[in-house]
């Protein structure tokens, strides 16, 4: 095989409650890459459309993440990588991630898969914190492993799978501001109250439990954040109402994809999730902030050969 087509799905990290550690998978929307061997040694940029992102190797988080697979693996060839890019960069629904871990996953395949989804999750880190500042994996676990996902450990490395309950959707809605991860996390309190960590820790153990018991109300009960929310919250215009109506139609609980701006809602079916999506729709279609909605399935796969060759 020479070359292949990937799709590198979109994903939501944090879910409300876990802060650099939770994360789930998206299918409705996320990139294309080609990723072909070349005769010419290194890692190549070759084709960037749908955004204006470096061609620099070091500058592009999908060479970056590339470079350190290529350098461990030190293969007797090279690869070019064309990226077609339907996440808008600065959206907080991971299009860092899905370049830094869909170039890694497609020249794995192209190797003959000698590493496993931990071991390139790792080298996606390193792509991942060039955009960021810091070496999160709450993106790029999901949409490696698929589905829900833990983050116990950075150092070493230890991603945990997590159930996902039948019949769960996503609503996503994108206002197009554009919030950087780097300017999001600086905004940040170093310290939190005991009381918000006793909160906080205990929403991630109860929403962690309620994934493996497909326990919806638990689920609501848990998709609280009382440490990161507050803060971030403020960046985003609307962001309080667009959260109260997607719980007044229905939805399971709503917070910040991610470093935002996205807002996610999880919801028990597709019709409840488009009638978030529509709860979302009216009230930013009533300033001048232009916006984009999806309703995604949960992808319990993640990233995925569209073709080879
Ligand atoms: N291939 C790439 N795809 C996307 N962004 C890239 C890429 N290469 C470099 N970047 C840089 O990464 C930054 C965007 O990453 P950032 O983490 O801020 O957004 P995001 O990935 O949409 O958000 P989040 O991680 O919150 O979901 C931009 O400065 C962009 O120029
Ligand atoms: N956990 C990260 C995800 C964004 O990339 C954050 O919220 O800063």
């Amino acid at each position: 095989m020479n070359q292949i087509k990937i799709f590198s799905p979109a994903t939501v990290a944090n879910v409300s409650c876990g802060f650099d550690v939770l994360g789930f998978c998206l299918d409705t929307i996320g990139d294309d890459m080609v990723i072909r061997k070349t005769t010419e040694k290194g890692i190549r940029i070759s084709k960037i459309v749908g955004a204006d992102l470096p061609f620099e190797a070091d500058k592009n988080v999908a060479s970056v993440s590339a470079l350190a697979l290529y350098n461990d693996a030190q293969p007797d060839c090279g690869f070019e990588i064309d990226i077609y890019k339907n996440i808008k960069p600065g959206s907080g629904i991971g299009s860092s991630s899905a370049s830094a871990s869909g170039s890694v996953f497609a020249i794995n395949e192209l190797l003959g898969r000698p590493y496993n989804k931990t071991q390139l999750t790792q080298f996606a880190m390193k792509g991942e914190a060039i955009a960021s500042g810091c070496e999160h994996a709450d993106n790029i676990a999901p949409g490696i492993f698929g589905g829900f996902t833990l983050v116990k450990s950075t150092t070493p490395l230890q991603v945990l799978q997590l159930p996902t309950p039948d019949n769960l959707y996503a609503t996503i809605i994108h206002p197009q501001i554009e919030i950087k991860t780097s300017e999001a996390r600086a905004i940040l309190p170093k310290n939190i109250p005991l009381q918000n960590a006793i909160t906080q820790w205990s929403n991630v153990g109860s929403l962690v439990h309620a994934l493996h018991t497909n326990d919806y109300k638990l689920l609501s009960d848990s998709l609280n954040d009382v440490v990161v929310e507050p803060y971030r919250s403020q960046l985003i215009p609307h962001f309080d109402v667009v959260k109260a109506e997607a719980i007044k139609v229905g939805a399971l609980g709503a917070g910040i994809s991610g470093s935002g701006p996205s807002i996610f809602a999880l919801s028990k079916s597709k019709i409840t999730a488009e009638a978030v999506a529509e709860a979302m729709q009216n009230i930013y279609s009533k300033t001048d902030i232009s916006f984009n909605t999806y309703v995604s399935k949960i992808n319990t796969e993640g990233i995925r050969v569209m073709k080879n060759e």
